[in-house]
Parts: C-alpha cells; structure tokens; sequence
C-alpha cells in the first residue's frame, strides 16, 4: 500500500511539459512554476512562479523586435565558450570572427526528456562547423534548467571535452550566463551584495573601481561592471519596489551587471524598452578555465524570486 500512495504521489508531483520544435515548457505542478526554453541557444525565455495568481509575471525580459541573424534579446543566453572576447582575445582557440557571447547562444540544443519526468529540463549541443568558425576545439555542453522551489530555479552548465587523445589540447572557456532581468524600471533599482568588490568599468576603458555602497542606476547613464569576486558567499540581489532576485553561483568566479542606459544605440531597443531589464551575469571573465581532453567542467547559478517584507 506504502509504494502504491508513493506513485500515486508522484503522479501528482509530475510537472507538464510541452514540447515544440522550437520550445520546451515545463509547468511544475508541485511548485507552480512555469519555465519556457527555445531550443536555439538553451535560451531560459520565461520563468514566472506562482503562475495561478492573476499578477504573476514572467521574471525576465525579452525584447520585442527580433535582430537579424541571431535570437532576440533577453531571456538567459548562455555566452560560451566565452563571456566575451574582448577579454580573451589573445587566446589560440578563439578567432576573431567571433560574435560577442559565443556560438553557443546562436545554435540549436537538442531537448533531452528524462524517462520518468522531474522539475527539470535537460538539453544537449555539440561543436559543429559553426561554432568552430569562432572557436577550433570540439566540445560537449549539457545544460539542465531545474525548478528546485516555488521560487527558485537552478541553471547547470557541463562543458565536456570530448577529445580522446590525451595529448589534444585542454578547453579554454571562460563561460557565462547572462540573465536579462525584468524590472519595471531600472532607475529605481537597487543591486546589493556588490559593495567593497573590485570591479572593471567597462563604460571607462576597464579602468578598476571599488563598488562604494550598492548599486544604483540614477539618470539613465550605463552600467557595464565586471566583478571580481573576493569572498563567499557569491550573491547578490537586485530589488525593485516590493520584490527581488537573489543570484548565486559559486562556481564562477565573476559577476557583471549591465544596464545600457537611456542613450544606448542598440537597434532592437525600443527607445521605451532600456530601462526594462538589469542583465545579472554570473561567469568567469578573468581565469580561463581549463577543462582536459576527457574531462569535464560544471558551472551553476541559482535565481530565485522573493517579495520582500
Ligand atoms: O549586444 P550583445 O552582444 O548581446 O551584448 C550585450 C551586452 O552584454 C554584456 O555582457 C556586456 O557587458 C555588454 O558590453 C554588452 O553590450
């Protein structure tokens, strides 16, 4: 009787999910949360909790318009094998024919279902004639999306080198994950957990500063900071009015924040839309990491919602 209620129970447990040819939903009926991931990029489109209230709304931004050749912004684009090139361009692996974020974003994953389905979506992408345009060695990503609480999701990130050769050269990646986070307007927000880490401007030639009090994005003007991470925990929180997001990633070692700003040219903004979104973007920046022929390298962050008292 005692295994018979367990399956009956996780029949109740089981979550929904869609599957599309361009997205994969998954709504938990444990927590009500919905989550939607378009198959091009891995892209974390939507991610609402507490879906059966009349206000609940998606957590993260999208842009409207579409940009030719690559996803609309928003949602989690997953930059890989590196944050930027900017900062990695010496590197043999990269060319210089290199979109900014990496190819990862702009392919399509494949959806892998689980046997006995779970609060959790796992997809799959492997090196191609495409990525290898920007970056030469072949690798393996699996990326599962993971609703661990009604207001929590977890994004893992594996890169697998799938090289046999001991002697093939190890992975350099420098991986990100770059959250466009929905706020009703980012002048009245507020990132905290920042204060006293060194940081490159990037709005300033990458000059270094020390992040006085939290952040704050007054009169419109862009915020481009890369963190270095000096201490653990690794989390901040961005809060806006009553409610906030609290990220975490303890695998990576830096944290960026951009807000373009009032006069950012960037042609699929509206020019009512800039303030519409603070992009949280845990990742390593500074220390590639190196991930040897057959090994393997793992990297998380953690979102999670919450109204504030
Ligand atoms: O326009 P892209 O290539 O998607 O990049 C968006 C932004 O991504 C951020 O990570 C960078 O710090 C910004 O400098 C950049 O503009």
């Amino acid at each position: 009787r005692h295994s018979h209620r367990g399956r009956a129970d996780a029949v109740l447990a089981a979550p929904s999910i869609k599957v599309t040819d361009k997205q994969v939903t998954l709504t938990s009926s444990r927590y009500g949360t919905r989550v939607v991931v378009d198959l091009l990029g891995a892209n974390v489109r939507e991610w609402t909790s507490d879906i059966t209230q009349a206000t609940a709304s998606n957590h993260l931004f999208n842009a409207k318009v579409a940009r030719p050749h690559t996803p609309a912004r928003g949602g989690i684009p997953i930059c890989f094998p590196a944050w930027s090139h900017d900062i990695t361009i010496d590197d043999e692996q990269y060319t210089k024919k290199y979109t900014s974020h990496g190819p990862a974003f702009n392919m399509t994953w494949k959806y892998v279902p689980d046997a006995v389905p779970t609060d959790s979506l796992a997809f799959e992408l492997e090196s191609n004639e495409y990525s290898r345009i920007m970056y030469t060695p072949d690798f393996k990503l699996r990326y599962t999306v993971n609703v661990t609480s009604p207001n929590t999701i977890n994004l893992t990130l594996t890169a697998t080198n799938p090289a046999r050769d001991p002697q093939a050269p190890a992975l350099h990646i420098t991986p990100a994950l770059h959250a466009y986070v929905a706020v009703d307007n980012a002048t009245d927000a507020v990132v905290s957990g920042v204060e006293g880490l060194h940081y490159l401007d990037q709005t300033a030639n990458n000059v270094e500063r020390v992040q006085k009090g939290a952040l704050t994005f007054p009169d419109g003007l862009p915020v481009n900071n890369i963190y270095k991470y000096v201490s653990t925990p690794k989390s901040a929180s961005l809060r806006q009015g009553a409610t906030a997001i609290d990220v975490s990633a303890p695998g990576l070692a830096n944290f960026l924040v951009w807000q373009p700003g009032r006069d950012a040219r960037i042609e699929d903004f509206g020019h009512d839309t800039w303030n519409r979104f603070v992009a949280l973007e845990p990742g390593t920046v500074f220390e590639t990491i190196r991930v040897a022929p057959g090994g393997s390298w793992s990297g998380s962050a953690q979102y999670s919602s919450h109204v504030r008292p």
